[in-house]
């Protein structure tokens, strides 16, 4: 498991401004700092993909690069997937992506009654594909769990990447006992713990909210 803020970097800031509870409010700014988040992990994710090599002409003379040889398929879980997602897709600009609309029923009660509402799926094929979902909280880790079961119907991808800024470790375990095919889990922060509705302690908050208001 990648943890970004295992080491110190500008990254900091980012987390920083969307946890502190006068800060968040400024919603643009909220959202703002999860797409830059999205890009320093699309970076870090980027570094683990296949390369292969070409050649460049340059006006002067040749050069070579090592080049990505198939961007990953991005895999939005709205609604508050869409700050986070937009910065990968500034970084891997010419994939496929697909987004999915699942959201927590019974937040209200304790969180053993959390189900998830799945109810939209558009997404290309993944089968061969290395994917990422993208979310930025992990809480129980149900909507990551119901999203891969859901994506299999688009084929076995190569391999899942799952890409979060805030985790708590009872939805790291979750994941790790529930996906058939081994995930590479990617996070900004590991945090406490859930309270008893199920939300990230100390976390940041309702992040779907605090991105486009609270939902009905
Ligand atoms: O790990 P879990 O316990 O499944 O919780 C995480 C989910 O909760 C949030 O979505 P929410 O259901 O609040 O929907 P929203 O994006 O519309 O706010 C978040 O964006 C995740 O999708
Ligand atoms: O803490 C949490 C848990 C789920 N969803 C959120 O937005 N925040
Ligand atoms: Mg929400």
């Amino acid at each position: 498991m990648f943890i970004l803020d295992k080491k110190n970097s500008i990254a900091n800031h980012f987390l920083y401004q969307l946890r502190d509870s006068e800060i968040q409010k400024d919603r643009f700014r909220f959202r703002k700092n999860l797409e830059r988040l999205g890009e320093i992990m699309a970076y870090e994710i980027s570094k683990s993909l296949p390369f292969y090599q070409k050649s460049i002409k340059t006006p002067l003379g040749n050069s070579s690069v090592e080049l990505i040889k198939y961007q990953p398929v991005l895999i939005s879980v709205l609604r508050a997937a869409i700050p986070f997602y937009q910065g990968f897709l500034n970084f891997f600009d010419d994939t496929d992506s697909g987004f999915i609309g699942a959201y927590r029923k019974g937040e209200t009660d304790d969180s053993k009654n959390i189900e998830i509402d799945y109810l939209y799926q558009a997404a290309p094929s993944i089968e061969g594909r290395e994917v990422i979902l993208i979310d930025p909280m992990l809480a129980t880790g149900k909507s990551f769990i119901k999203t891969i079961e859901n994506l299999y119907k688009n084929g076995n991808p190569s391999k899942i990447h799952i890409a979060s800024v805030i985790a708590a470790p009872e939805g790291i375990d979750f994941l790790q006992k529930n996906t058939k095919q081994s995930v590479e889990i990617w996070i900004c922060s590991l945090d406490e713990k859930l309270n008893d509705k199920s939300y990230i302690i100390p976390g940041l908050g309702d992040a779907g909210d605090l991105s486009f208001g609270v939902k009905l």
